[in-house]
């Protein structure tokens, strides 16, 4: 292990303060070395800091040069959310540097030291000069302009917090950066009215929408998830690569005009873990990833055990940064044990051991307790990807299950509990068995043939929707589905109304939706902008496992309610919300409800579509889609009047999903639906 500073440059350095050593590496100290510095003596700041901070100070490396300078440089271009100038800015520091006096393999630690620090000072100079600078609404706390920048010890300038739980607030919340909204309805609501800013071209000095994340002059393609909330995309390590930049955030779907939506994995944001450096095969991987999650997570019932008692086998490689897992408490369930949690050697060949974990919670799980239970487990991990050189300990494996309290309902003639809670603000009521098991029974049993079922890209994750519509824009499209439905549907209608201030709403839209092995396994964290109020039954909980699962904002753990068929979970716009199955297969009826002039909505806009499609071919060109944008009255505020092709030409390169130039009745249906968003009712009781 080596310690000696780098040599001292050949040239005099200006600007190095008294008391302080000539800057070994070139460039001048810091302001804040330099008033760190004790008098006389020599500043010594953390070696992770001053790396950051593109100093150059006395750093131990214990580790080859090659690789770690490599790992560096790969961890401060990944993370590092650079706009295009600073992009292109470090690419040139990068390759002048290649070509610098260094070139030659480093003969030690302290040539590798100089070279990371340099390229690191350079990368930053270059993110300080940047000439577009960020927005002043990307941070409320004033995120200096020009200055975007995780260094991946997760601090950045923004008032001391980490980029990476800012952009958590900002998805999670929608508050930060929007000084006017005072919740995230509102200020989705702003972002959508500036729909007509999405796009490339976006310039600085243009009204900037309030939900965004990215530098203006960021890489150019953006999405959106199911909330509104753009994304933009994290620099990628490859810059050799364009289709790298579709390297993304975090969860939801990212549309980009080049490439159709790709799937996201909702939990690498924080990790940093499985996170797919490249659109192609993105959805692949992500897959991959979810089956790795799927396959370790299993909630077993023991053969021959006694029907109360589940087991956990904690099987094959888990995210070793956030392992998650659900199980389903069996309905029966009296005791939950988990006598078993890990075998080590056990299943599949080639897996790890993991020291055993040991339970550090059990709880009851009476039917109708009263509250839902949580359980953790602590143990070791070593199964991942890698095994892990020395295992954490720690809770590795929660069975998060939000808390809740028990209430009496009735309604109507119905009478039961509801358990209701709030996960990240956003208030949620479980209503248990609000559909009967035998009317469950019978809305299975009546379920068209699998080809009946819409196979449109989801709004939510671009992969085929699998839904079937019992309602559409309050329109019965399926009346044996209704026959069966309706009582409960009554009965959900009863409780919102008695909870909501909403007197005019309506269902707007019934559907099923299945998630069949090697089909579908599931949705992305998202929030239903589509509905003033969604009201989701479990039809079948005996089959599958994992299920609807809530999290308070996208970085955080999912928690799973312990639903059984026949639940009903009501909630609003504002519960971030998805769904994971890890085995089986699994269908749920989802009530979309609005006020009704909302809702008639949808059938104005398919009147202003039919009749923009001159040529009736059910899909819109760019003249067509000018016409059907007039008569939508979707406005584009940067663009002047009169310029009806520039809204139109926008239009298209927002919403046409597939990329084939036009745009169909769905693409455009999903752009008015996600301007026009509607209103987020109190809640009265
Ligand atoms: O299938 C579910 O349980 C929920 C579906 C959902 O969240 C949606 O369609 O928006
Ligand atoms: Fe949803």
């Amino acid at each position: 292990m080596r310690t000696r500073m780098c040599p001292p440059p050949s040239a005099p350095q200006a600007g190095t303060p008294p008391g302080l050593p000539r800057r070994p590496c070139g460039g001048v100290w810091s302001a804040e070395v330099a008033a760190a510095a004790p008098r006389g003596g020599r500043a010594r700041p953390r070696a992770g800091a001053a790396l950051a901070a593109g100093r150059c100070e006395r750093h131990r490396i214990n580790t080859s040069c090659s690789g770690h300078w490599a790992r560096q440089f790969r961890e401060f271009d990944s993370r590092a959310y650079l706009n295009r100038e600073s992009r292109e800015h470090f690419t040139i520091c990068r390759e002048r540097l290649s070509r610098a006096p260094h070139r030659r393999q480093p003969r030690d630690s302290r040539d590798c030291l100089c070279r990371l620090s340099r390229v690191h000072h350079c990368a930053l100079r270059g993110l300080r000069q940047a000439p577009a600078p960020l927005p002043a609404w990307s941070c409320a706390a004033g995120w200096p302009p020009g200055y975007g920048i995780d260094t991946g010890k997760g601090r950045d300038r923004c008032e001391g917090r980490s980029s990476m739980e800012w952009m958590d607030q900002v998805k999670g919340k929608g508050k930060i950066g929007l000084p006017h909204a005072q919740n995230s309805q509102q200020a989705l609501k702003e972002f959508t009215a500036t729909w007509g800013d999405l796009g490339p071209e976006r310039r600085p000095g243009t009204s900037a929408p309030t939900l965004f994340l990215a530098a203006p002059a960021g890489p150019e393609p953006l999405g959106y998830n199911g909330a509104g909330v753009r994304y933009f995309y994290r620099g990628s390590g490859d810059a050799s690569s364009k289709e790298a930049r579709g390297s993304t955030l975090t969860g939801g779907a990212i549309a980009t005009r080049r490439h159709r939506w790709t799937k996201q994995l909702s939990s690498d944001f924080l990790t940093g873990a499985a996170m797919p450096t490249q659109v192609g095969g993105a959805r692949e991987r992500a897959d991959a990833a979810a089956r790795r999650v799927g396959s370790c997570a299993e909630a077993k019932q023991a053969p021959g055990a006694p029907a109360a008692v589940s087991r956990i086998d904690l099987a094959g490689a888990f995210d070793r940064a956030a392992p998650q897992f659900a199980i389903q408490l069996p309905a029966s369930a009296e005791r939950v044990e988990f006598p078993d949690l890990l075998r080590p050697g056990a299943g599949a060949a080639g897996r790890r051991p993991g020291a055993a974990p040991k339970l550090c919670a059990e709880g009851l799980a009476r039917d109708d307790s009263e509250r839902l239970v949580r359980l953790c487990i602590s143990g070791e991990a070593r199964a991942g990807p890698r095994p892990l050189a020395r295992p954490r300990p720690g809770v590795h494996a929660c069975v998060a299950v939000p808390a809740s309290r028990r209430e009496l309902v009735r309604l109507g003639a119905w009478r039961g509990y509801q358990f209701v809670g709030a996960e990240g603000g956003a208030e949620w009521a479980l209503l248990r068995g609000l559909l009967s098991r035998e009317e469950a029974r019978l809305v299975l049993s009546r379920m068209p043939p699998l080809d009946a079922f819409e196979a449109k890209p989801d709004s939510i994750d671009g992969a085929a929707t699998h839904e079937f519509y019992v309602y559409k824009a309050a329109r019965l499209l399926h009346r044996p589905l209704d026959d069966v439905m309706r009582p409960a549907m009554d009965r959900a209608m009863l409780f919102v109304r008695a909870r909501y201030a909403c007197d005019t709403c309506v269902v707007c839209f019934s559907l099923v939706r299945r998630y069949l092995e090697g089909e579908r396994r599931g949705l992305h964290a998202h929030q239903d902008m589509q509905a003033s109020v969604s009201v989701v039954f479990t039809l079948n909980s005996e089959d599958y496992e994992g299920g609807l699962f809530l999290m308070s904002n996208y970085s955080a753990a999912q928690s799973y309610l312990p639903l059984r068929t026949g639940d009903a979970v009501v909630h609003q716009a504002d519960l971030l919300h998805g769904v994971a199955v890890s085995r089986g297969n699994r269908w749920s009826w989802s009530l979309w409800i609005k006020p009704e002039a909302e809702c008639n909505m949808f059938v104005t806009v398919k009147g202003h579509f039919t009749a923009a499609d001159s040529d009736g071919d059910g899909r819109l060109s760019i003249a067509e889609a000018e016409e059907f944008a007039r008569r939508a009255n979707l406005q584009r505020p940067s663009a002047a009047p009169g310029r009806g092709r520039e809204v139109a030409a926008a239009l298209l390169r927002v919403a046409d999903m597939d990329g084939d130039g036009l745009l169909d009745a769905y693409e455009a249906f999903t752009v008015v639906f996600k301007s026009t968003m509607p209103s987020m009712p109190p809640r009265v009781r």
